[in-house]
């Protein structure tokens, strides 16, 4: 799915009226009726609905959303933010519907000595400012935003929190920002809820789809998509009865060190769980007998150093290799890494130690086999690429360093991003916080591994890996729990994550 900039889904609005064609009017009854049904199933009428409503069409959409539950029984309050203008367009006849239907308190309010009473029960709705945001709040919005902010009850956002920016919030004012508990959003997640310390502002979010339409979705351009199981089917093809195993690839790990071996046992066994032929795992020689024990079916190349990576085998036979779950930083693992970097002709799966080595070499970075990728958490990243003071900011810098070396970097989290070398932005939708455990980006690596040796390009690996990655591992913790879930159970759940992605198609 294309992710779009507010001001773009302003744009794709307008489409939709202009060529559905709808009325402002009723596609704001269509977008209210949405949440209108979702508060019906979790909310009963025993609970009073309290909206804030701004002076735009996000106070519009609350406008609506009363006079459809008021005519469900519901008992609503609306207190509108007076600054002073008249009501225009569809919020007024909005207010004017309410005035008429006679149901729903209605109140202005100027400054916040207008601010409720509210009881414990009531839901809040925040309706004052979505997408038209146009600067930080301040003043009296702003106390209105805090005076609720300190309230203990439910909190629903309408579209965004408001004060919310959709995008960049590095100028924003954090306390000036609702904090809600859940928000339901019109057709597209907005970029900035998948930033980590935007949580606390849109609590549990929802897409609810209001039909905008297909043919504007479709002439707006956009860099930024958000992953679902249609851009990774695609990708996974079914296999031809007479396929053997030389048609799918030969990868090279090269992984584990004297204490770690458990990452290259971790990455071994994804990397052949992701379908590939053949696997030969480069371990130190104390490593030989834990993988051939832990993982039979990869065969082995044995660094001559009992401890860590030294050296690695000829690389002719090999697809794609994976190289620094578990391999430690000393010099001659730094050393053999280097020659590895100028040897390759093929793309590279970079992770962990391998990624800590090229930070403390950053010249290396030019000598990168092109399309090769790059699996950095938050940490990593951040001694690679450099400091950041948000998430926003990150991505662009993500972005950049993607394109400056050819590289697509697969920055790990709540929504893992990808970064490709033409500049576009892909955040994961699967995943879940069990998944914050020792040993799951190994896994990654070697799913990663697995697809672009069976011949995968380095793009769509990487859509595919880190899908697939987070779908095994919402499907293990949906058995396991997310506690109790361990990097381990995502590979034994991959299995289930192909069959999940072929249900249909088949
Ligand atoms: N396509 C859709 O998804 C649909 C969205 N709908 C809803 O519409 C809003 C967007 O409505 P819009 O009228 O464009 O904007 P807002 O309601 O968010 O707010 C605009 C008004 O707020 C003023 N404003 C902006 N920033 C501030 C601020 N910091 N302090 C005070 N006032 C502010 C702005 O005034 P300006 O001075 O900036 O001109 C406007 O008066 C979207 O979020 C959805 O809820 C449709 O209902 C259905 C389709
Ligand atoms: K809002």
């Amino acid at each position: 799915m294309k992710l779009f900039t507010t001001k773009q889904i302003a744009g794709i609005d307008k489409f939709t009226i202009e060529n559905e064609p709808i009325s402002d009017i009723d596609l704001m009854e269509r977008a209210a009726l949405q949440i209108t049904h979702w508060l019906v199933k979790r909310f009963s009428t025993e609970q009073k609905m309290v909206f804030f409503a701004g002076p735009g069409n996000n106070g519009g959409d609350a406008l609506a959303i009363a006079c459809q539950l008021a005519n469900l029984d519901f008992v609503c309050e609306v207190f509108l933010l007076d600054f002073g203008k008249e009501l225009k367009g569809s919020p007024a006849v909005n207010w004017k519907r309410l005035e008429e239907q006679n149901k729903v308190k209605l109140v202005k309010f100027k400054d916040e000595s207008g601010f409720p009473e509210l009881g414990l029960t009531d839901v809040i709705l925040d309706g004052m400012f979505g997408s038209g945001l146009s600067r930080p709040l301040e003043g009296f919005p702003a106390a209105i935003v805090e005076e609720i902010n300190q309230l203990e009850n439910t909190k629903v956002a309408i579209d965004i929190p408001s004060g919310l920016m959709g995008e960049d919030n590095s100028l924003n004012i954090p306390g000036n920002i609702i904090k809600a508990d859940f928000t339901l959003t019109f057709q597209f997640p907005k970029i900035s809820f998948l930033f980590p310390e935007n949580e606390t502002y849109t609590g549990k979010w929802e897409v609810l789809p209001i039909g905008l339409h297909p043919g504007g979705i479709e002439q707006t351009p956009s860099n930024t998509f958000f992953i679902e199981e249609e851009d990774v089917k695609k990708t996974i093809a079914s296999r031809s009865k007479f396929a053997h195993k030389g048609n799918f690839g030969h990868a090279l790990l090269i992984a584990g060190s004297f204490g770690k071996m458990g990452a290259a046992v971790l990455a071994s066994r994804s990397c052949l769980r992701a379908g590939v032929g053949l696997l030969t795992t480069h371990i130190p020689r104390l490593g030989y007998s834990i993988i051939q024990t832990a993982v039979p079916e990869a065969m082995t190349s044995i660094d001559q150093h009992d401890a860590i990576f030294t050296e690695f085998p000829d690389l002719s036979a090999f697809s794609a290799i994976g190289v620094g779950p578990g391999i430690d930083k000393k010099r001659n693992s730094q050393k053999a890494l280097c020659e590895l970097l100028e040897k390759a002709k093929v793309p590279l799966v970079i992770d962990a130690d391998g990624l800590n080595i090229l930070s403390e070499n950053s010249e290396w970075l030019q000598k990168l086999p092109g399309k090769s990728i790059l699996t950095p958490h938050p940490g990593e990243f951040k001694r690679l690429v450099g400091n950041s003071s948000n998430s926003y900011e990150r991505i662009q810098q993500q972005k950049e360093f993607a394109q400056k070396y050819h590289t697509i970097v697969i920055l790990k989290g709540a929504y893992t991003v990808i970064a490709t070398p033409n500049g576009q932005l892909f955040f994961n939708s699967t995943g879940n916080p069990g998944m914050a455990t020792a040993g799951s980006g190994d896994t990654l690596t070697g799913i990663l591994l697995g697809l672009l040796a069976q011949g995968i390009s380095s793009e769509a690996a990487a859509i595919a890996g880190v899908y697939l990655h987070g779908l095994a591992g919402d499907l293990a913790a949906r058995e396991k729990s997310e506690p109790a879930l361990i990097a381990g159970d995502i590979t034994d759940y991959l299995g289930k994550a192909f069959i999940e992605l072929n249900k249909e198609t088949n």
